[in-house]
């Protein structure tokens, strides 16, 4: 009898402090400890099957290694097939029996020579870390906020192979080795490594650096990378269209250039909203351990049709030079669509952007246009919003008169409404005063409203919402529109 694995995600007070006792080096990791209370009955599962699949990981991640760095192709290959003979005298490397999870054995001070030609940061970076937290994990790994002091302080995501995780505890359980299985589940952390290395752009996540350490049996291995926020989808349903806007635009972005990265066309397989993250209101992507740059060999009969299957949807592609190539750029589209795009795009949007954003839904709920036009169409809907013409429809006369009072505020006298930037009053992003003006007008409670000079990221103006003007305070670069009409 024993228990099923710890959900992943589960809350932070029962997650083992797995990053710390990697920096400190104090762990003995034996199975018992990787299974916690589990008891364990049936005989292990013969190795072999485990050691296939760690060769068929490590394949993988050298497939992703790519070419980067210093010196180009040419010397990485050669640097890397040196360290490869390195480590294992007189014979080839194995990933099996090698004592390091991967052909890269680097600690401080071999900056360039990474599995990730990654800046700088190594060991040595986290020997002064603070204010460690448990982030999240999934079935494989398991992320810690943590403070680093170069010259000054900074926040990075450490990700490591969570010991109490899904992959490990179910590996252990069939196997009995954790040294094999923390090998395994490493190889993903490192196949991610390499792509975030390999796919550099502002919507994936970056790849600060690195840190290899041994603890116990194991070689472990602790990805640093740039922090963010985990999505969370309801929270990002009460926000502005605007935000939820440039939520969807960043990951269009994202699939524009996935479709023609180095790599060739990559699909993210794994395309769940957990799988991204917020960084300053930009989404971005920080789980690539599911991503792949293969499409597949169209079937050998005809009429030889590739097919996407979802839950709800299937589609069809037609083979091209025995590929089913166009695969993976429409694999991601229409889980974008499916995912994000049909419940942040069109509610609450401007009127008049309505019909736009409501071909693209339909276009890449149909899979009818590929990533380019999507994403032109996109750019579109970002054009006409910042530069107002989407107010060019609004046909309202203004009945209301206001008074403005230069460098002045209006303290309390708020109202609530949706969807707010700040939840307890009324705090709305506008083009131009006579949008602020419109919006007053439409709301029973608005009797002020006051004029920031804080911008949204499209330029628009942040406006408070007030009930009444009066006892007005001074507040230099704001100005306060108090309707003269009562
Ligand atoms: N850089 C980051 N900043 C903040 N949170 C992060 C970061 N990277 C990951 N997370 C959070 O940690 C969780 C687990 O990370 P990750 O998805 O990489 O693990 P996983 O084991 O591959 O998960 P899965 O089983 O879902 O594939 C994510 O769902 C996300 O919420």
């Amino acid at each position: 009898l024993h228990t099923g694995p710890a959900a992943p995600g589960s809350g932070p007070a029962d997650r083992p402090d797995t990053p710390l006792r990697f920096y400190r080096g104090d762990a003995e990791l034996r199975v018992a400890e990787a299974l916690g209370a589990e008891p364990v009955s049936e005989p292990p599962d013969s190795l072999k099957d485990l050691d296939r699949q760690i060769r068929e990981r490590y394949e993988e991640v050298l497939r992703y290694r790519g070419a980067a760095g210093p010196g180009g192709a040419h010397t990485t290959r050669r640097l890397e097939r040196r360290r490869l003979m390195d480590l294992e005298p007189g014979g080839r490397w194995d990933p099996v029996r090698a004592r390091t999870p991967a052909v890269h054995k680097l600690q401080e001070g071999s900056p360039g020579r990474s599995p990730a030609a990654a800046p700088g940061l190594r060991c040595g970076s986290l020997l002064n870390l603070t204010e460690l937290r448990y982030l999240g994990s999934g079935y494989t790994k398991a992320v810690h906020r943590a403070e680093l002091s170069r010259n000054r302080s900074f926040s990075v995501a450490l990700k490591s192979v969570d010991f109490r995780g899904h992959d490990m505890r179910g590996c252990v359980r069939r196997f009995r080795s954790v040294a094999a299985c923390y090998r395994l589940a490493a190889f993903k952390l490192l196949k991610e490594m390499n792509l975030m290395r390999q796919l550099r752009h502002r919507n994936v996540l970056t790849l600060y650096g690195y840190c290899y350490q041994a603890t116990g049996d194991v070689q472990a291995v602790t990805a640093i990378t740039e922090l963010g926020t985990p999505l969370e989808m309801i929270q990002l349903l009460q926000t502005a269209w605007e935000e939820r806007f440039r939520v969807c635009l960043s990951l269009v972005r994202l699939l524009h250039f996935l479709a023609h990265s180095p790599l060739g066309s990559v699909s993210l397989l794994d395309f769940r909203p957990r799988q991204f993250v917020l960084v300053g209101g930009e989404l971005k992507v920080s789980d690539l351990d599911d991503a792949t740059a293969d499409e597949p060999p169209c079937p050998p009969e005809p009429p030889r049709l590739c097919n996407i299957d979802f839950p709800a949807r299937n589609f069809s592609l037609t083979c091209s030079r025995g590929r089913c190539a166009g695969m993976n750029e429409k694999r991601n589209l229409y889980n974008a669509y499916r995912f994000f795009f049909t419940y942040l795009l069109p509610h609450s949007a401007p009127p008049a952007l309505r019909p736009l954003l409501d071909t693209i839904l339909n276009a890449t709920g149909e899979l009818l246009w590929g990533v380019d036009e999507t994403l032109h169409r996109m750019e579109e809907v970002l054009y006409l919003y910042r530069t107002g013409q989407y107010l060019h429809n609004d046909t309202h006369t203004h009945t209301t008169a206001y008074r403005a009072v230069q460098d002045s505020w209006v303290p309390g006298q708020d109202y609530r409404c949706w969807p707010s930037y700040q939840h307890d009053v009324c705090l709305l992003s506008v083009f131009s005063l006579q949008e602020a003006a419109s919006v007053c007008e439409s709301h029973a409670h608005c009797h002020a409203f006051v004029l920031t000079n804080q911008t949204t990221w499209t330029g628009h103006q942040l406006v408070w919402f007030k009930t009444g003007g009066a006892g007005l305070s001074r507040a230099p670069g704001r100005v306060t529109y108090i309707r003269t009409d009562g």
